[in-house]
């Protein structure tokens, strides 16, 4: 039975060294399932709560846990979420916290899998699930909010888009990674590494596109499969209202600008995703954006619909984007984010399931993934937090979970 019987939470260190959210849900046969919440640091304005994490967890044990304890089936993921969202009583987890309803809500997934004895991503997507696999997005080079003094867009991605398998793809984001490294040396750039593991090296936008460009050129011709480029601009971190546009160093670009900008880079780099190329609230942007390239390219709204139903319902109403990136902690529940999920798909919107810069070991966005029949993963392409969902994709793929 997967009848809850205890839920724990604690305190655990994420890739940042900060502290967050870890739950343990114990079900009545034994079940058990354990996950943690990951953390942003270019957060959208519109996104769930995230409280301090010792705050967190003392409002979940006060209001959520006897609301799930001896009450509700791990099994049952609406349930599980509903009882959250009851606890909390606000419709932005300003209450418990999105960190710990985010990590409470997986793990209760993970406890009802183990019961099953099925595969998370089983447990979650049915029998019927899609066949497909995500190709795997790979921030190799970046700055913005993730890493001072390099690049002003936050993340240049490898897209093997015609890898024949998931392992291959996320072994063709790696040699992307390493073959910048060689790129860089060559043109003795010096080259630290951001939260997520990308390089960051203190160059130009422009000169980051050069080198991207190579590499990803590089190790599609080793391995004969295509490999795309794209971008997360984050420019909500970027508009500043009162200079009155989006400031890249001295350089202020109007919205014009930015969309001519980006439609340019597009076409230039062939890209194949572009992530909140405008601020978070210029749907007109968006859509002005989608309808010059959007056949060319997916763009994807992240801080724009932060998982949000509502949000993302506003932007199909006008155009606005053919993307989601679907983040669990955003939203606060998997219910919300399979929602969310499930409205794209209806309307023609890819899902692109992502990591956030600050992670932990857990793995469940790569079940998510699976489970959803999502296009895209964007988590990562090396270092630990990131090859943990990676080496569960290829396990996954490999029936090996
Ligand atoms: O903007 C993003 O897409 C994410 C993850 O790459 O960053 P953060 O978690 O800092 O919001
Ligand atoms: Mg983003």
């Amino acid at each position: 039975m997967t009848l809850i019987t205890d839920v724990r939470l604690r305190r655990v260190l994420d890739s940042r060294g900060n502290p967050t959210v870890e739950a343990d849900v114990l079900t009545e046969s034994g079940g058990f399932g354990r996950a943690a919440a990951p953390s942003g640091a270019s957060t959208g304005e519109y996104e769930a709560i995230e409280l301090p994490p010792s705050e967190a967890i003392a409002a979940a044990r006060r209001h959520a846990i006897p609301r799930l304890v001896d009450e509700v089936y791990a099994g049952n993921q609406r349930e599980v979420d509903g009882a959250l969202r009851a606890a909390d009583g606000t419709d932005n987890f300003s209450e418990i916290g999105a960190n710990s309803a985010v990590a409470i809500s997986m793990a209760a997934g993970k406890a009802g899998a183990d019961v099953l004895g099925a595969p998370l991503y089983q447990h979650l997507g049915g029998a019927f699930r899609g066949e497909n696999f995500p190709t795997p997005l790979g921030n190799v080079v970046g700055g913005g909010e993730h890493a001072k003094e390099a690049t002003h867009i936050q993340e240049f991605l490898s897209a093997p888009v015609g890898a024949p398998s998931v392992s291959e793809a996320v072994f063709a984001n790696a040699a992307v990674h390493d073959r910048i490294s060689e790129i860089l040396d060559d043109r003795d750039v010096p080259a630290a590494k951001g939260d997520e593991g990308a390089w960051a090296p203190p160059i130009s936008d422009a000169e980051a596109f050069e080198v991207v460009d190579e590499a990803v050129s590089d190790v599609e011709d080793d391995l004969g499969f295509e490999i795309g480029f794209g971008l997360d601009i984050a420019a909500a971190e970027l508009y500043d209202e009162e200079e009155g546009g989006y400031v890249f160093g001295d350089e202020v670009k109007s919205t014009d600008e930015m969309v001519d900008y980006v439609a340019e880079m597009v076409h230039e780099y062939d890209l194949v995703y572009v992530e909140d190329p405008l601020d978070e609230n210029d749907y007109e942007g968006f859509a002005e954006l989608t309808e010059r390239v959007g056949e060319q390219t997916l763009i994807c709204g992240d801080d724009l619909f932060v998982t949000n139903v509502e949000r993302l319902q506003d932007g199909i109403d006008v155009g606005a984007a053919n993307s989601i990136l679907i983040k669990p902690n955003q939203i606060g529940t998997l219910s919300d984010a399979f929602d969310a999920v499930e409205l794209a798909v209806r309307n023609g919107y890819d899902a692109v399931i992502s990591h956030r810069s600050g992670e932990t070991e857990d793995t469940t966005i790569a079940h998510l993934a699976v489970a959803t029949d999502a296009a895209f993963i964007k988590t990562g392409a090396v270092q630990g937090e990131r090859t943990a969902k990676l080496n569960e994709l290829i396990r996954i793929a490999d029936d090996a979970v």
